[in-house]
């Protein structure tokens, strides 16, 4: 389906743009946010083929029967109804004919009852008011919370929080030396309460908190949709925040996952951050298909990825309070996306979604934008930006930054010509075949294609229009794509494969039917001293 596109790919960016009003035409806004996809090679041919195509791929009824609560992840058998975390003002939200409204704003009012008494010192420790909270918990229960809280820090003024995911001890050694376990509440955050990072460093944590504190138990709270299993681990339900198996790990930070960014922010930020994703949701759900953000957000990314064959796409929030963003799309748009069959179970006849990856601007460009503008791989970028920074003393970082990014996408569309090159090497006094060898390193091709989202500034609303944006984003992509963006059986054979390693390494078993590669790296292991 994407040859018609792919014979339209040719186009020079800069030449698009001299149409009168491309820029105007080829953005979507939305409440206050902007997003710009006219820096790229789409035509309005190529745009309304690529809108012919969600028509014909069903988007609208597939969205229809996800905030439906129809089973559309299909191979798990389950709804996918994060959005009703966030359906605060909305109408009921039934699976199996059972509304989930009454259950989803119970357990928010609990977490708000919760989070203000730690917030207010009501609930302490065994040495007094809780001054820091640790987040145990890895992938969704660990790169949302992490992210949205590092994001609202200048909204911040509940206790310190920390987050450990990764097994690797330095993690959580890092992460204790130094704290106060009398004054520390732990939050153990796993859907299946069963995942070996978290249970290892929940235990880690437990023991420490065990050396100072009576009841070490007393400072552990839970979010998990397994409260059989919080229970055996000695968490009073009063404490345990459970969710339904309709949301999926990548998508629950709207919900008790998001618990230590309620702590951090409050309740009513928190609410605000629930609002905004409500916002997009209500917009995605009745904006016509070219004035629907989210539905240009996946189509431009379809047509990068799938008309023109870019392989990646670079994600570059121009705020280092989004430094783990990256992280976090990575999770949602691979672990979604990133699949090799179709929801009938045969194979793709085209490529998955793309690989994501980035880091925020400026630091990138003094890392990787060299190949960006010059290597022989295109990679579109997708900046992101706020006009306005949350320092009011330091407006000219801010104005730095923003020329940045703008600069930036100005820069990988239009490049520099040879003869741009040849005029500056001669005015820096080269000449002859020294002045070609120099000028040929200073050309850039340019007709890169980058998008921009910016918006006023990044507040809580914000940053969950911009989560759900991307969320619904993934969403549509995987609906043409006609994959299930909702499992993810990729990440099991590696966990199976651990478990058996374990006995292997500890020297318990011997591992002779491993591979002869494995073979030497487990002697390796068993001879390190
Ligand atoms: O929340 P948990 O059950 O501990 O799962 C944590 C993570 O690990 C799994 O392996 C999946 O790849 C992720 O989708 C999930 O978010």
């Amino acid at each position: 389906m994407w040859e018609a596109l792919t014979a339209d790919t040719g186009a020079r960016i800069s030449e698009l743009l001299k149409e009168e009003g491309r820029a105007a035409d080829f953005s979507v806004s939305f409440d206050g946010m902007l997003f710009d996809y006219s820096k790229t090679a789409m035509s309005k041919e190529a745009r309304a083929l690529l809108l012919s195509i969600a028509q014909s791929h069903r988007v609208e009824e597939r969205r229809a029967a996800m905030f439906a609560g129809e089973k559309i992840n299909e191979t798990e058998g389950r709804a996918v109804l994060h959005t009703a975390l966030r359906n605060l003002d909305g109408g009921p939200v039934e699976v199996d004919g059972q509304d989930v409204m009454p259950g989803v704003l119970e357990t928010l009012a609990r977490m708000e009852a919760f989070a203000e008494d730690v917030r207010e010192g009501r609930f302490t420790g065994a040495g007094g008011p809780i001054t820091d909270v640790i987040n145990i918990g890895i992938g969704g229960s660990h790169l949302g919370p992490e992210m949205g809280t590092r994001a609202l820090s200048p909204y911040h003024d509940g206790p310190r929080c920390h987050f450990v995911s990764n097994v690797d001890g330095a993690d959580i050694a890092d992460c204790l030396a130094g704290l106060d376990p009398r004054t520390t509440l732990v939050i153990v955050a796993s859907k299946t309460f069963t995942t070996i990072e978290t249970m290892t460093n929940a235990e880690t944590a437990r023991a420490w908190m065990a050396k100072a504190v009576d009841d070490p138990a007393a400072q552990f709270a839970a979010v998990s949709s397994a409260e059989d299993k919080t229970a055996d681990f000695g968490i009073a339900p009063e404490r345990v925040f459970g969710f339904e198996d309709w949301v999926g790990g990548r998508y629950s930070m709207w919900g008790p996952i998001g618990l230590p960014l309620m702590l951090a922010i409050g309740p009513e930020d928190f609410r605000a951050f629930l609002k905004g994703g409500a916002a997009m949701d209500g917009h995605f759900r009745t904006a016509p298909a070219q004035e629907n953000m989210p539905v240009m957000l996946a189509l431009t990314g379809l047509w990068h990825s799938h008309a023109c064959g870019f392989p990646t796409r670079a994600v570059l929030p121009y705020d280092q309070r989004l430094s783990r963003l990256p992280a976090y799309f990575q999770q949602l748009e691979m672990e979604s996306n990133g699949k090799r069959v179709t929801m009938e179970g045969d194979a793709l006849s085209e490529q998955s979604g793309p690989v994501v990856w980035g880091e925020p601007g400026t630091n990138g460009q003094h890392a990787f934008y060299q190949l960006i503008h010059q290597g022989t791989q295109v990679v579109p970028c997708e900046f992101m930006v706020a006009a306005k920074g949350h320092e009011p003393e330091l407006t000219h970082h801010h104005d730095l930054l923003v020329a940045n990014c703008l600069a930036q996408s100005e820069a990988l569309m239009r490049g520099r010509t040879l003869a741009e090159a040849r005029a500056q090497m001669e005015t820096a006094g080269f000449e002859g075949d020294e002045l070609e060898r120099q000028a040929a390193h200073r050309v850039f091709p340019g007709n890169r294609p980058s998008t921009t989202l910016i918006y006023d500034r990044l507040t809580p609303r914000r940053l969950g229009q911009i989560v759900a944006l991307y969320e619904h984003r993934v969403f549509v992509e995987g609906v043409i794509l006609g994959i299930n963006s909702f499992d993810q059986w990729g990440v099991e054979l590696g966990k199976a494969l651990a478990k058996e390693m374990a006995p292997i390494l500890s020297g318990a078993e011997d591992g002779a039917g491993k591979d002869g590669s494995t073979r030497q790296l487990v002697a390796f292991v068993r001879g390190a001293t």
